[in-house]
């Protein structure tokens, strides 16, 4: 068990606070989705009510992307949302920012610069060696303690997340607490269990169905969106070149012979879609897979409407519902009826969990609402759904054994 906010004491304490807002970026280089910040607030604002100094460390983007920006607009934009000034420093652990750190009043709160503008950070360590990177060494000398409320990008290994913890006494914030209690007790919620897994990160979605077919997590297992094609590619079915080298491209290509293994191992456990849904004449065309592949080389972008009655079916009688990636491409209206019926059929499972920034996202967009829970992390919920550690989680955990005592 990790100790929480409740375990801090955190009156006249410098906290640094790891969140997760990396976010969608607009042409003009700026914050375009406030989604993840929102999800930030109450632990931010508990802390900063409770009297601590608060400098927020977080990523935006992966280097060489164009949403590779400075958090400026973040910081922005957290001021509005806690109603309150909260200052941006340009850098995050050199001389400069130490300073501004040791500054801090109760109650004040300042967002350090994009750890990833610092290339350790973009590299996995152990805990021990994260612990001695520039910006771990630099910073912590003027931190009383870490708090982790990233639960999103808690399946990787880098500094700002394992190696804090493991040289300051390390707290789950409130967005980390409710993702690891709903999402660690997977296997107590109630059966039959399905998994949809969609989107477009093929190799984890295989892995997450590997893994939880073959600890018996899941009952069945349906498959949609890209992943989907990869499955009826894996199967036999021709969908002609366009979804093909867009597989291709995108190097999932020898994920198809995986896809066939799982399907020699635990066929009658994994659907796949009995239709798809191409673009013909500038509309929507549903092809079933006995036709494929499409006269005009289309590509598949949904599943169509026999695999959502398919796939209704499946989910009348299912306790629990995980799903992450959308049905097709949600961003196309035309593509988008995949998504909504699938997910809106969900919700009225008893319990029903969704994963992935980009399922959230399309979820806000197609208005679909009533889940049990809405997870704020896509891989690093699909790797606790599969009942795997999470390193950063490993890390608090393992932490230093000094703790403070809790406000009065
Ligand atoms: N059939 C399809 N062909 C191409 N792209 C697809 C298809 N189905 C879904 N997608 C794309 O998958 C992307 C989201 O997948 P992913 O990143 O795996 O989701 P998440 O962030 O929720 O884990 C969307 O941009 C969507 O357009
Ligand atoms: O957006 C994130 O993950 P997600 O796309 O799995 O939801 C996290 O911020 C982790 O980012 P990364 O995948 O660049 O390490």
């Amino acid at each position: 068990m990790t100790d929480t906010l409740d375990d801090l004491a955190v009156e006249g304490t410098t906290v640094g606070v790891r969140v997760d807002i990396n976010s969608p970026i607009g042409d003009d280089g700026t914050l375009a989705d406030d989604a993840r910040l929102r999800a930030h607030v109450d632990t931010l604002s508990e802390l900063l009510d409770r009297g601590g100094r608060v400098a927020v460390l977080a990523h935006q983007g992966r280097p060489g992307g164009d949403d590779f920006v400075s958090l400026e607009s973040h910081a922005d934009r957290l001021s509005e949302l806690l109603g309150q000034p909260v200052d941006y420093v340009d850098v995050t652990f050199s001389g400069a920012a130490r300073e501004i750190v040791d500054d801090l009043d109760d109650g004040d709160c300042v967002v350090l610069e994009n750890t990833r503008f610092y290339s350790e950070e973009y590299m996995e360590f152990e805990p021990e060696r994260a612990a001695r990177t520039h910006l771990v060494e630099g910073l912590a000398p003027v931190l009383d303690a870490y708090v982790n409320d990233a639960f999103a990008a808690a399946h990787r290994s880098q500094p700002s997340l394992v190696g804090f913890p493991t040289v300051l006494p390390g707290y789950a914030g409130r967005v980390m607490e409710s993702e690891l209690d709903v999402l660690g007790s997977i296997e107590e919620t109630p059966e039959p269990r399905v998994y949809v897994l969609g989107g477009a990160k093929v190799t984890d979605s295989i892995d997450v169905a590997w893994s939880v077919l073959e600890k018996g997590l899941a009952d069945h297992v349906l498959t949609a969106g890209v992943v989907g094609n990869v499955f009826l590619i894996a199967d036999g079915v021709d969908l002609g070149d366009a979804s093909s080298d867009f597989i291709y491209d995108q190097g999932y290509w020898d994920e198809i012979d995986r896809a066939a293994d799982l399907l020699d191992a635990y066929g009658e456990q994994v659907a796949l879609p009995r239709d798809v849904a191409v673009e013909r004449d500038g509309e929507r065309h549903e092809i079933g897979v006995n036709a494929l592949p499409p006269k005009n080389d289309e590509a598949a972008m949904d599943i169509g409407s026999s695999t959502l009655a398919y796939y209704e079916r499946l989910l009348e009688d299912a306790g629990t519902v995980i799903l992450n990636g959308p049905a097709g491409v949600f961003e196309e209206d035309a593509f988008a009826r995949g998504t909504r019926q699938l997910y809106e059929a969900a919700t009225d499972v008893e319990t029903s969990i969704v994963g992935g920034g980009d399922t959230a996202s399309a979820l806000r967009r197609l208005g679909v609402e009533g889940f049990s829970h809405v997870s704020t992390g896509g891989g690093a919920a699909l790797r606790m759904l599969t009942a795997e550690p999470l390193p950063a989680v490993t890390a608090l955990e393992n932490g230093p054994s000094q703790r403070q005592p809790a406000d009065d």
